[in-house]
């Protein structure tokens, strides 16, 4: 059904997948944003923001440029792919400085589908910048507690086993985050009978953890006994270099610890969870490719670590993300809020803010996918019905509810 609206005639969508394996993703896809004739999509499918956080950023800088004559400086961050972004904006405005204005004007809104993105848009509708509508699909049920969950308890093991092989059962594992992702990822390794850790900023997460059976701890009283380490927080620099040299100092050849070399991953969106910057960047640590995707961090005291697909999503490095059952869940609310967006281009039902999917839509993507299980639904009868206060069609829960 998505394919069908990308495929509308009257409608350009611009769709972004993860980036996989490039590190510079606002420049490798700025080329596809405008069509042939220079002009750019009426709607974004987004994933993390970056072609939203692209056209706002060359909106205000093309603004900018006009009031100030100033083009942005790639030199003033030192985000290797905030750099990109200035460098794309800043060749884009020397040979058409009015180009994201018009793409802005253009864009009817955007449908965004992880947490980190949903956190950009936020942020940018509070301080009164968000240019267009957004539909924040990753918070309805059927994707955040569906692909966050399932999908990542799925392909988290996947992308370890592809790239090591390592046996899980019995190493210690720290899993930093337990929020949706998190939760998903301490399940599989826990099922692959691993002792799992869990380190939490949230208390109510924290406990959620305790309740589950994990210990809670901070990663500086688990680092010098922890196998492997995945975080899934969506912040930055939670493992840093120091870290990783004390995992590696603890498992060197002679250690206190049986000799073996510990893994550090990264599940949540941005490379910046881990300091891989601070790792490639020192001359004392060695570099050793193993495969595409493997590297392993030598110090001078023989000790090492392993970091999968350079910090970046684990499951979509090291493996293929995501099975599609799960997918089509994401999807599907991808589809309604793509829907939901064009048909309302002109009532002015969405103003530039972010929205959720209303539930019915939400339960809608859930009934669509129970036949394929074999599920079969109990019908609530019309005195059940009322007498929990719901209509016997949904939504069969009020919107605080948690699941
Ligand atoms: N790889 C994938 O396939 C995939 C799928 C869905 C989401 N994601 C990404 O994974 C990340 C997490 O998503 P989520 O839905 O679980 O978000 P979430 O907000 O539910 O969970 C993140 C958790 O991390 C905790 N946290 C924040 N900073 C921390 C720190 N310094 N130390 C320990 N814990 C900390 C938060 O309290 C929160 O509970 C996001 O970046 C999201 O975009 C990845």
């Amino acid at each position: 059904m998505l394919l069908r609206l990308l495929l509308r005639p009257d409608l350009r969508t611009f769709l972004l997948g993860k980036a996989r394996h490039s590190r510079n993703t606002g420049s490798a896809r700025i080329g596809h944003l405008t069509w042939s004739d220079n002009e750019g999509p009426d709607l974004i499918v987004d994933d993390g923001g970056d072609m939203t956080l692209l056209i706002h950023e060359g909106f205000r800088a093309e603004k900018e440029y006009a009031s100030t004559g100033k083009l942005p400086d790639p030199d003033s961050t030192t985000n290797a792919e905030f750099k990109c972004v200035l460098q794309t904006i800043r060749s884009s405005i020397q040979r058409d400085p009015t180009r994201f204005q018009r793409i802005a004007n253009r864009v009817i809104g955007v449908s965004e589908e992880t947490t980190t993105g949903v956190q950009r848009l936020v942020r940018m509708a509070q301080e009164g910048t968000l240019l267009f509508p957004a539909i924040n699909v990753n918070d309805s049920v059927t994707k955040s507690k569906f692909d966050n969950i399932y999908g990542c308890r799925h392909s988290l093991l996947d992308g370890i086993a592809r790239a090591t092989d390592v046996m899980l059962a019995g190493k210690v594992c720290v899993v930093c985050g337990f929020g949706d992702v998190g939760k998903g990822c301490a399940e599989a390794l826990r099922g692959a009978g691993a002792r799992v850790f869990i380190t939490e900023v949230d208390p109510i997460c924290a406990l959620q953890a305790c309740m589950q059976g994990y210990t809670v701890t901070t990663l500086e009283d688990v680092i010098d006994i922890a196998d492997l380490i995945v975080t899934a927080t969506g912040n930055r620099d939670v493992v840093m270099k120091h870290h990783m040299e004390r995992m590696a100092y603890a498992r060197r050849p002679g250690g206190e610890q049986p000799p073996s070399v510990p893994i550090v991953c990264n599940i949540g969106h941005f490379d910046n969870e881990i300091d891989w910057s601070g790792l490639v960047s020192d001359p004392n640590i060695q570099r050793v490719t193993i495969k595409p995707q493997v590297d392993r961090f030598v110090w001078p005291h023989g000790g090492s670590v392993i970091v999968l697909a350079e910090a970046r999503l684990v499951n979509l490095g090291c493996a293929t993300g995501h099975p599609s059952f799960v997918m089509s869940c994401s999807f599907a609310n991808q589809t309604m809020a793509q829907i939901e967006l064009a048909t309302n281009r002109d009532t002015g039902k969405y103003q530039n803010s972010v929205y959720v999917l209303p539930k019915h839509l939400d339960e809608k993507v859930a009934r669509l996918h129970l036949a394929k299980l074999g599920a079969k639904l109990t019908e609530l009868t019309p005195e059940q019905a009322s007498y929990i206060g719901v209509n016997s069609e949904g939504p069969y829960k009020s919107a605080a509810y948690r699941y």
